[in-house]
């Protein structure tokens, strides 16, 4: 147990009050009245140091013997807390292995603090390297603040730096981008039979026994650390439905993301924060065997829903962590009959909601981040039969050409505690170049939603009223908006198209079409079908309508067209939250047979048609069969499901795409 004395021994707690010395005054400074005020109490510089940095529960732990009391339980509470973090990071197929204590190796503003419950006197942390592991010792650095993760970062991780305005620009290493292939769900007998498996699936089967192999892989290099981060926090506003979650990391960028994206919990949430739901142990840093079963690469991204675990192998893009607990809420909310959704969020002052869904980089954060309305989201929801909630604490936003005049929320959100990914700044003035792509095109800050100035906090709102798709169509052929029945939203829905040009290579670059179910098949656990009724039924239960909005191409494919600018975008979603959409003339299009607006103000008319658009009406034609083909053939694999109990729904869905 923690024991005063030590303490004292290791210069932390307190020590004998000293005479303080009595000051020799020389001739000349005899004229000068003694700035009594001037002189600090401290006795030692440590001390002078000490003082400079304030105490606060939780994330630093206590130092000295400040009130007894409160003390003792704190005491009692991290020990707990250690037992818990350490019964986590155990080896399962050892009898003994590393111990957690504590605080920073290297820092020494943190208390070493003995968790073992039979080890009755305070152990040191070892001054040599032992390689008995069970002599080591890994120290855990626990909730720590986002200046805390600045330091940490700024001192040990290479390549983290302070940018001009105070973000903390950080380099993910190889991986700027997530690895879908390279992710596994551990199947037994009952994930077999309740996820989606085969063609099309996101899930690639791995067996129990390999991902105790990888684990056990993760934790073991975790313990050969000096120090992990623990993150302790929470997913989803919804009180009723939240989920505790646990990120044990190696890098303080990867926790300060975690503290970022997840919802941060109070000190006295904190306090009686227990055992966590689900719990990452991310070792990005190290590979896995590539000799293992099912390993296809050095990287690995296991997800064990029986063990409720993911562990992270091989890549340390953050975004993984993000998107693996997005998995996971695919799979625990659909059970409690609540639907997640890969979409921004955002409502009214009048409180009407709106849902952005589309794939990386249609403009569900851009769209959602709109200084006229709340924002409640930007990326990842739940709807359930009470309201629409965020299932995070932050937004992951896309850099690359951010401009301050077109994205001035995001732009402004880049601050002290954001982390700024991949990002190229000038060496000297560490001012950002948002249009260099030499590290990556995908260029990220992530920041706690409270940086958006209108953020709607507690995360939540009422039913959506309306639910836009968002397309990023390379192709130029789908208009910049169009108004759907119910079965087109959900023909749409289930097809998740959105086609981006890939690729920094000089030349033509052909667009290239993605079809990926639920705009998000990477993260479903179960059938897109599944998700799809659900989200019809609460359509029509609550009368939702649903919008394509096109926020790619127009007047030609990408090489000749140009991307709709993003004010004339904006001016069609504030069309459609105003509600003047929805009685505007509409004319039907040929193939798709999508509803177009006549006119929206301020948006000029040639665009709302893609046809008058386009200068060669016979490429257009031709690019719209070719599109509209390409819709058929995906949709092929879902023409043989019911969506719902409603037979008529499924046969009108079926009937809702392009007819040619
Ligand atoms: N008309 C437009 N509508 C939406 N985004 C646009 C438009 N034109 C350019 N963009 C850019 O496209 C990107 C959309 O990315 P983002 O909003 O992060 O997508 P998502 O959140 O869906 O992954 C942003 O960089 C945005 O500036
Ligand atoms: C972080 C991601 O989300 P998005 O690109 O949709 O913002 C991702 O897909 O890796
Ligand atoms: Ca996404
Ligand atoms: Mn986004």
């Amino acid at each position: 147990m923690f024991q005063k004395e030590e303490m004292a021994a290791n210069g932390t707690g307190v020590t004998s009050p000293r005479t303080p010395l009595k000051s020799i005054l020389t001739e000349k400074a005899k004229g000068i009245p003694n700035d009594s005020a001037g002189t600090v109490k401290a006795q030692t510089i440590e001390e002078l140091h000490s003082l400079q940095r304030k105490r606060s529960a939780p994330n630093t732990p206590l130092q000295g013997t400040a009130g007894a009391f409160a003390n003792l339980s704190e005491d009692e509470r991290q020990r707990q807390q250690l037992q818990s973090i350490s019964a986590s990071l155990a080896s399962l197929t050892r009898g003994t292995g590393p111990k957690v204590i504590r605080g920073d190796p290297g820092g020494g503003k943190y208390q070493a603090v003995s968790h073992v419950a039979h080890h009755h006197h305070h152990i040191e942390a070892p001054v040599i390297s032992v390689s008995d592991s069970s002599l080591k010792f890994t120290h855990v650095l626990y909730n720590l603040s986002p200046g805390e993760l600045y330091e940490q970062a700024l001192k040990y991780e290479k390549g983290s730096f302070l940018t001009s305005t105070g973000a903390l620009a950080t380099l993910s290493g190889a991986k700027t981008g997530r690895s879908p292939r390279d992710k596994r769900v551990v199947i037994d007998d009952t994930t077999q039979d309740e996820l989606w498996w085969g063609t099309g699936s996101p899930n690639i089967e791995m067996d129990e026994h390999t991902f105790m192999v990888n684990r056990e892989r993760a934790v073991d290099y975790l313990n050969s650390l000096d120090k992990v981060f623990v993150n302790d926090q929470f997913l989803n506003w919804d009180p009723k439905n939240r989920i505790k979650v646990r990120i044990v990391s190696c890098r303080a960028y990867h926790s300060l993301f975690m503290h970022n994206m997840c919802i941060r919990p109070t000190p006295e949430e904190l306090e009686n924060f227990g055992t966590p739901d689900f719990t990452i142990y991310n070792a990005g840093q190290f590979p896995c065997n590539r000799y293992t079963h099912y390993m296809t690469s050095s990287t690995s991204i296991d997800i064990n829903l029986n063990r409720k675990e993911m562990v992270i192998l091989g890549t340390q893009y953050a975004g993984e962590m993000k998107k693996g607990l997005f998995s996971l809420m695919h799979y625990l909310m659909p059970k409690r009959h609540i639907l997640s959704l890969h979409s921004g969020c955002n409502m009214g002052k009048d409180g009407d909601v709106a849902l952005f869904f589309g794939l990386s980089g249609t403009g569900k954060t851009t769209l959602s981040t709109d200084h006229n309305r709340f924002l409640i989201g930007d990326d990842e929801h739940c709807w359930s039969d009470d309201c629409v909630s965020n299932i995070e604490g932050g937004c992951y936003a896309k850099c690359i050409d951010l401009s301050k005049e077109k994205e001035p929320d995001i732009w402004n959100a880049i601050k002290f505690g954001t982390v700024l990914e991949n990002v190229v700044f000038d060496e000297h003035t560490r001012e950002v170049d948002y249009t260099d792509k030499s590290v990556t095109e995908n260029t990220r800050a992530a920041y706690p939603i409270e940086f958006i100035p209108n953020a709607k906090i507690p995360c939540f709102g009422p039913h959506p009223k309306n639910v836009i798709l968002l397309a990023c169509d390379a192709f130029g052929v789908l208009p910049p908006v169009s108004k759907l029945s119910l079965a087109q939203t959900m023909y749409h829905f289930i097809s998740g198209y959105t086609a981006l040009v890939a690729g920094t290579v000089d030349g033509i670059k052909e667009p290239t079409a993605t079809f990926s179910a639920c705009f998000g098949a990477a993260f479903l656990m179960l059938h897109p079908t599944t998700y799809a009724a659900m989200l019809a039924e609460k359509m029509q239960k609550h009368g939702a309508t649903g919008w394509l909005v096109n926020t790619g191409w127009c007047g030609g494919s990408y090489g000749s067209g140009n991307r709709i600018k993003l004010p004339y975008t904006r001016k069609i979603i504030n069309a459609i939250h105003s509600g003047s959409l929805l009685k505007a003339t509409y004319e039907k299009t040929e193939v798709f047979g999508l509803e177009i607006p006549n006119e929206i103000e301020g948006v000029p008319k040639e665009i709302l048609r893609p046809e008058n658009a386009w200068a060669d009406k016979e490429a257009y034609k031709n690019t719209l069969l070719k599109l509209a083909g390409l819709f058929k053939n995906n949709f092929e694999t879902f023409t043989e499901y019911k969506i719902g109990e409603d037979k008529k729904l499924t046969e009108e869905i079926l009937a809702a795409g392009p007819i040619f």
